[in-house]
């Protein structure tokens, strides 16, 4: 990771931007934005109109006290602003250093008769360029030819280079990164603006930041309340005038701001900010704040075998013949099948032959017409010009196909295929015509602490779904060495949707990872679909999060972090509310006192005076924003549990915190307030 991307949480340039950005945020047109807290600037301005018209609002007596009331509600719109200026800095200072990257680049694009150079911004959607060695990717686009690698650091953080090649799931190529080695040819798929870039900087930006359903419910819970007690304030006055108590405005004001959330309602997108801002700085793009919390309920978690669960470099490691058949034929047909075969998998077949010292017959393949893998078919191959076709790909496939065009399927084909499998490898069959000629042994292996982190989302109560288009037995295979809880083989794409979509229809929340074009769809349909940035275009743009570094098993993490997110703002709500119920406490009789004296019985915290306990209320909610900041900022702790039991214990925490802090902190402001009220 680039050092971008581990920032602190506060520097002195943060926070000097963050202090400007708090004034700038007392614009109303901003504020009005947060109703919470723009009740409380009107009711500043209000104070303020005390303090310098007494004779309008009577309240000449008390100017000292009205001016102290007003800087302290200042100070509370400020500190909240503070807040959400902090946690958009952060952002900010991330977009900066994107926008570096997207210096003027030249581009080599493909024209008729050769090639032309012209501005990276000038290039369109299906133009093709050419990149060579040392020269900056101009756009965002799939490898269509060669292979090169490419450092990627501009975008991943990550410094060493990442291979990119024509074919299968790692052939797309982001704009702003440089070539290092060899030269590619490169269709661009994103018009000027609608960058991987682009988006990702308005995304660090905040700029399209928009509230998620959660956050628009709880609002309007915070509205709710904060209507409420206006009235209740509101009607306080005409009934304390009937009993001849006087209740001047700013004491009024100063009730409804202690009624009212506002620790919560200053806070509240701040923690949304930086929720967002540790799922970025942990190299995830998520496309929208709900993605991210839709990420802290999943139920269902689905994902790939190859790639996710194993290493996913599944390269061919021996050949077994089946029935009649030799070897030497089987890995000729087996060669002959992979001559155009651009796939990871087909590849490894012409290289272990090369390795090997096989010689096979290339003129076979001139003329033919090349079948490309699909993972539809789950087979690849070739039309030779003499009229055989020939085949290899998933034994099942195989079988039938072979089956198909009247031929038989050898004896010994599905023991030998299951030999493989439950070995956890991979058997390719290989078919000319009617005939069956044996296996491409494809090798993979599970990654390691794989089994742990399963057992980490089970004991979160999330299910774990294996997807692959496997056999069952490899399935089986893998799925037991990996340890997750079900598994689907042999499925095509509509089958992973067809999984997806039954488990929500169950009313569950589902995840998933994947990162070729056959993913796509279910990427599109899960509520959190978490593409690799290595993966194809199509499925970095069904997917509503894209793993920077790819590594697909980070889709734990990111649930990790949405249940932070979740449980931050729940918490911190708690403790908000239970907070204004202690303030209660001290403001209510202090205000009656004022008006009746005889009424300090009600005094049960024992405070100086009743403007001494007024102030103080109104201070300790003031700086209790500031002192929580850094919570909302990191996150609570978040432990692997059920969620009912996480629940519990926080209201415990969270609320008898709430309810005890401000008798604690009223009573101690009160002692130095006391002291020159
Ligand atoms: N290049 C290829 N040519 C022929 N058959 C292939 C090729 N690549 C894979 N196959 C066969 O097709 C099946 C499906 O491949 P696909 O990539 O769709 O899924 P998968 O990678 O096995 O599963 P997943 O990635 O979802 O775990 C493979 O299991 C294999 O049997
Ligand atoms: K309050
Ligand atoms: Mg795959």
């Amino acid at each position: 990771m680039n050092d971008t991307r581990i920032q602190k949480l506060l520097t002195p340039e943060l926070a000097g931007a963050a202090v400007k950005d708090s004034f700038k945020k007392l614009n109303p047109v901003t504020m009005a934005k947060n109703p919470v807290m723009f009740v409380v600037e009107i009711g500043t301005l209000l104070v303020l109109l005390a303090v310098l018209f007494p004779g309008c609002f009577g309240t000449e007596g008390r100017i000292g006290f009205n001016i102290a009331v007003f800087l302290v509600l200042l100070f509370t719109v400020l500190f909240a602003n503070f807040a959400e200026a902090l946690a958009e800095g952060r952002g900010k200072a991330q977009a900066d250093s994107l926008k570096r990257t997207k210096t003027d680049i030249q581009a080599k694009k493909v024209v008729p008769g050769g090639i032309k150079d012209v501005p990276a911004a000038e290039l369109r959607k299906g133009d093709v360029v050419v990149v060579s060695e040392g020269e900056m990717i101009p756009g965002d686009g799939e490898v269509i030819q060669g292979l090169a690698s490419v450092d990627e650091s501009a975008i991943t953080g990550e410094s060493a280079p990442v291979i990119k090649e024509a074919g299968g799931d790692f052939s797309s190529v982001t704009g702003g990164t440089r070539v290092v080695s060899d030269s590619i040819r490169v269709r661009i798929t994103a018009d000027p603006g609608e960058s991987f870039i682009d988006r990702m900087i308005s995304l660090v930006e905040g700029a399209k930041r928009q509230k998620t359903p959660n956050e628009i419910a709880l609002n309007t819970l915070l509205i709710s309340l904060t209507l409420i007690f206006m009235i209740v304030v509101v009607t306080l006055g005409p009934i304390a005038g009937y009993l001849d108590i006087s209740l001047e405005i700013p004491i009024l004001i100063s009730l409804l701001v202690c009624l009212i959330p506002t620790t919560i309602g200053g806070l509240l997108s701040a923690i949304g900010i930086a929720g967002m801002d540790r799922v970025t700085r942990f190299n995830v793009l998520a496309m929208s704040g709900k993605a991210v919390e839709a990420a802290g309920d999943i139920n269902t978690m689905i994902l790939d075998k190859t790639g996710t669960i194993t290493f996913g470099n599944r390269m061919a490691s021996e050949f077994i013949p089946a029935g009649s058949a030799g070897l030497e034929s089987l890995a000729g047909w087996a060669a002959v099948s992979s001559l155009k075969d651009e796939t990871p998998e087909g590849r490894s077949v012409l290289d272990y032959l090369k390795i090997n010292g096989m010689t096979y017959d290339l003129s076979l393949g001139e003329g033919g017409e090349f079948i490309p893998f699909k993972a539809e078919t789950r087979m690849s191959g070739i039309d030779l010009a003499d009229g055989r076709k020939v085949r290899k790909g998933a034994v099942d496939a195989v079988r039938k196909w072979v089956l198909q065009q009247g031929g038989t399927v050898p004896a010994d084909l599905e023991r030998k295929a299951n030999t493989i499998a439950a070995e956890g490898g991979t058997p390719l069959a290989v078919a000319v015509d009617d005939e069956i000629y044996g296996f491409i042994y494809l090798k993979d292996t599970v990654k390691p602490g794989m089994k742990e982190r399963f057992e980490e989302l089970r004991r979160m109560g999330i299910k774990t779904m294996m997807c692959t288009g496997d056999n069952p037995l490899t399935a089986a295979t893998i799925a037991k060495e990996a340890g997750v809880d079900g598994f689907i083989a042999e499925s095509k794409p509509e089958d992973k949707i067809a999984v997806i979509r039954k488990e929500q229809a169950e009313g569950k929340l589902v995840a998933m990872t994947g990162d070729g074009t056959n993913d796509a769809p279910a990427l599109a349909q899960a509520d959190v679909g978490l593409a690799m940035n290595s993966g194809t275009a199509a499925a970095k743009e069904a997917a509503n999060m894209i793993d920077l570094d790819s590594d697909p098993s980070k889709i734990i993490e990111v649930v990790a972090i949405g249940k932070q997110l979740l449980m931050t703002r729940g918490a911190l709500t708690t403790f908000s509310i239970a907070n204004d119920v202690a303030k209660y406490f001290a403001i209510i009789p202090a205000m009656f006192m004022l008006a009746i004296p005889e009424m300090s019985a009600l005094n049960v915290m024992r405070l100086g005076s009743p403007l001494s306990a007024i102030l103080s209320a109104l201070i300790f909610n003031a700086v209790i924003i500031p002192l929580l900041i850094p919570l909302a900022m990191k996150g609570v702790k978040y432990k692997a549990m059920s969620g009912n039991r996480l629940l519990s214990r926080n209201l415990f925490i969270y609320g008898l915190g709430g309810l005890v802090a401000p008798f604690i902190g009223i009573k101690l402001i009160d002692f130095i307030v006391h002291a020159w009220v």
